[in-house]
């Protein structure tokens, strides 16, 4: 294992000059726990060193806001010592970040240095253009290369596949669209390409488009890639000391974490709450700052349905708008924790496979 297979290349060597002349070591991110990080070295044996590491204050001090403090997926200088500290942190090539609407300010990095995102979907129940075209946009925000794949063909027939494929290809040109079914193995060595030494790949799409098994197959044999891969990587990956970045023996990375699960459910709420962005500024000329836009006095909107210029329909879709949030929110909360037992027993089902594969080979 050398630096790139973690993701290093020329730029950040250049960048990282000065830092090595203090001692500093790179190291990547892979576990963000807040006041501590998971980070992965490399050893003068060649081998991942992986240790928990704190901030320097100096790099507490000089973020200006929280999207400048070290994430997932950063590199950073280390200065390896009875406490291993952070001294810097490397510019970002890409950032893969979550802007709350409205305070473009507030910005959650999610995964920094992501080469590719791999947008999952399918041609049935799935197929959304408008989400697509918001999952492009961040996608290009973050700098990374937007793959989609359209699972799920064994599904659907071949038509509407392609209809599918077409019509995604027709809302960003440069966007590479796979037809997939990974339950029949079909359309999936297309992806091989991006799995490539250094490059660091991310999932993201609804629940259930086949994310999870998408992973598993990058992981297991199916393309010839050993079991290694799970002695590498596999290390209390669900439990709370998880890495969110999976290094693969066969090259590549792939970053999987609650932020990048929860991409969905965030871009989901913003186009609800983009639906109705007209009637959102109606209220602006509402009499009452604290306008309910029921049976308030001087209710701009209330105004708009009566001069027929508003259909009551959607007035009552709007006021209904919290709920329908809040309705998203109690769902993505539910979701997340099927995840979290789902994750835990599969660990546990893996974990076993691993113990019966080794006493097999003892
Ligand atoms: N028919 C069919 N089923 C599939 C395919 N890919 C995945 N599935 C199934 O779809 C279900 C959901 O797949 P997951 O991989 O868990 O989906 P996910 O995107 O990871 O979902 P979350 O973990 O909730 O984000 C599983 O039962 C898979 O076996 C496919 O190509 N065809
Ligand atoms: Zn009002």
């Amino acid at each position: 294992m050398t630096l790139a297979d973690l993701g290093w290349n020329d730029i950040f060597e250049k960048e990282f000059t000065p830092y090595y002349q203090n001692g500093w070591k790179p190291a990547r991110l892979i576990r963000d726990n807040k006041i501590t990080y998971g980070a992965l070295l490399i050893d003068a044996k060649k081998k991942i060193d992986e240790r928990e590491v704190i901030m320097s204050g100096k790099v507490y001090h000089d973020a200006e806001c929280d999207a400048d403090l070290p994430a997932v997926g950063d590199w950073v200088a280390l200065d390896l010592g009875e406490e291993n500290v952070i001294r810097a942190r490397l510019a970002r090539q890409t950032c893969f970040s979550r802007k709350a609407a409205g305070h473009s300010a507030e910005e959650q990095v999610i995964a920094a240095n992501v080469t590719t995102v791999i947008v999952v979907t399918d041609a049935g129940p799935d197929f959304n253009l408008r989400r697509m075209e918001r999952y492009f946009t961040i996608i290009a925000r973050s700098g990374a290369k937007p793959v989609v794949v359209v699972n799920k063909s064994d599904l659907y027939p071949e038509k509407q596949n392609q209809e599918a494929a077409e019509a995604i290809r027709a809302l960003h040109k440069d966007a590479e669209v796979f037809v997939t079914s990974v339950e029949k193995r079909k359309g999936v060595r297309a992806l091989k390409p991006y799995f490539k030494k250094g490059q660091t790949v991310a999932f993201i799409g609804s629940s259930g488009v086949g994310k999870s098994a998408m992973i598993n197959l990058v992981l297991g044999d199916d393309w010839q890639w050993t079991d290694e891969v799970n002695e590498v990587t596999g290390k209390g990956r669900h439990t709370t000391t998880a890495r969110e970045l999976l290094i693969l023996d066969k090259g590549g990375i792939i970053v999987d974490n609650p932020g990048i699960r929860e991409v969905q459910m965030w871009t989901d709420e913003r186009t609800l709450r983009e639906r109705f962005a007209d009637i959102s500024a109606l209220t602006l000329n509402c009499r009452f700052d604290n306008c309910k836009h029921g049976k308030d006095a001087g209710c701009a909107i209330r105004d708009a349905v009566e001069q027929k210029q508003l259909d009551p329909a959607r007035h009552e879709s709007f006021l209904k708008l919290d709920e329908e949030i809040e309705a998203l929110r109690r769902q993505r909360k539910k979701r997340q924790m099927t995840i979290e037992r789902i994750t835990k027993r599969d660990y546990h089902i893996r974990h076993k496979k691993h113990l019966d594969r080794r006493e097999r080979h003892e």
